[in-house]
């Protein structure tokens, strides 16, 4: 039963003043070209009880940033809930490279039990490859891929009866309807692969209606567009599916947040997606890097004054990023 109700609302409590004073962006290298950027900027902002992360995507509007910054606001401000476990499974990312380059992107993440594979970012010839690679490397691993919405329904079908061992395929097609019919497919072709939603929970305007189409088994959920810690575990509750966390591409600040939900879960069935540190070159706060494939909850880590002034964003860009603050707050204050 979905239950819309009681989704917690986004905080707002904290002036525009206090975070611009207290707000520097940066730049941080990527080893490998992810979601088309080499150079992921991010805005980082010192509240009161520790460092936190605002870095919605440079194509987000102020509407959807809004949410990104609650989460900013709940990390510096307010805090997380205590977490019911200490250890959080991780898997590695791969992004779409070539199959022969599957070797040296996974060694970044040292020893893991779950790999996520992006797709539909190639012919899907490669994609199968790619994948393919994954699983001679790590037979027993847990496997799956992510198409962020680029699939179309018949090529998402092909890749995935292709890749009958994968746990599961995330949004490989758009939206919640062609999710559904995707799902619904599979299972008459007696495939056991399931379904993620992802950019269905966190860009809908609400984020339980996939779970009431059932369109999907389980649900990806990310901090910083769902509102915060807080707010994801009451989606999470009233969605009444498994969820799995994953980052928003954060640094190390914001993967905190990611850590601590999955620590808060009421139930973890599957390894989140919560080392893309290991796609950074260079990041100023300790690297939230996995050991023996886990992370454990704890404080953001706290930026190196110096490691900030290397990676510090030109000034045109500073500007540009206390622009998006600010109107990412005037929506946030005026919808609260
Ligand atoms: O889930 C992971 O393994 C890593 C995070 C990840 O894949 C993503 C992070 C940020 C934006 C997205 O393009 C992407 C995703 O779709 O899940
Ligand atoms: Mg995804």
């Amino acid at each position: 039963m979905v239950d819309n109700a009681h989704i917690l609302p986004l905080n707002a409590d904290v002036a525009l003043e206090e975070l611009a004073a207290n707000a520097v962006a940066v730049g941080l290298p990527m080893n490998t070209p992810f979601r088309d950027t080499t150079l992921r900027e991010v805005m980082l902002i010192k509240g009161p009880i520790g460092w936190a992360e605002f870095s919605p995507f440079p194509e987000y509007g102020a509407e959807e940033s809004a949410r990104w910054l609650s989460a900013t606001i709940e990390a510096g401000w307010h805090g997380w809930p205590e977490p019911v476990r200490q250890s959080v499974p991780v898997n590695a990312t791969v992004p779409a490279v070539a199959p022969e380059d599957v070797e040296t992107v996974l060694a970044r993440f040292g020893p893991v039990t779950a790999v996520k594979v992006k797709v539909a970012e190639d012919d899907v010839a490669t994609d199968i490859a790619r994948v393919q690679r994954v699983r001679e490397l790590l037979p027993d691993a847990d496997i799956r891929i992510d198409g962020n919405t680029k699939y179309s329904h018949d090529e998402a079908f092909e890749v995935i009866t292709a890749l009958p061992f994968l746990a599961y395929a995330e949004q490989p097609v758009p939206g919640i309807e062609p999710l559904a019919k995707l799902r619904a497919a599979l299972r008459d072709a007696g495939s056991s692969v399931l379904i993620a939603a992802d950019e269905a929970v966190r860009k809908e305007t609400d984020p339980l209606a996939v779970a009431q189409a059932q369109a999907a088994d389980l649900i990806v959920v990310k901090v910083q567009p769902l509102g915060g810690v807080r707010r994801a575990l009451s989606i999470v509750q009233h969605a009444g599916l498994d969820a799995v966390v994953s980052s928003a591409l954060d640094s190390s600040v914001g993967i905190a947040a990611g850590v601590a939900l999955a620590a808060a879960l009421p139930s973890l069935d599957h390894a989140c997606g919560l080392a893309t540190a290991a796609l950074f070159r260079t990041e100023p706060a300790q690297p939230a890097l996995p050991v023996n494939g886990v992370l454990t909850p704890g404080p953001a880590p706290v930026p190196d004054a110096q490691l900030i002034e290397q990676l510090k964003l030109p000034d045109e860009r500073q500007r540009w990023w206390q622009t998006r603050l600010a109107k990412a707050h005037s929506v946030l204050t005026q919808n609260a």
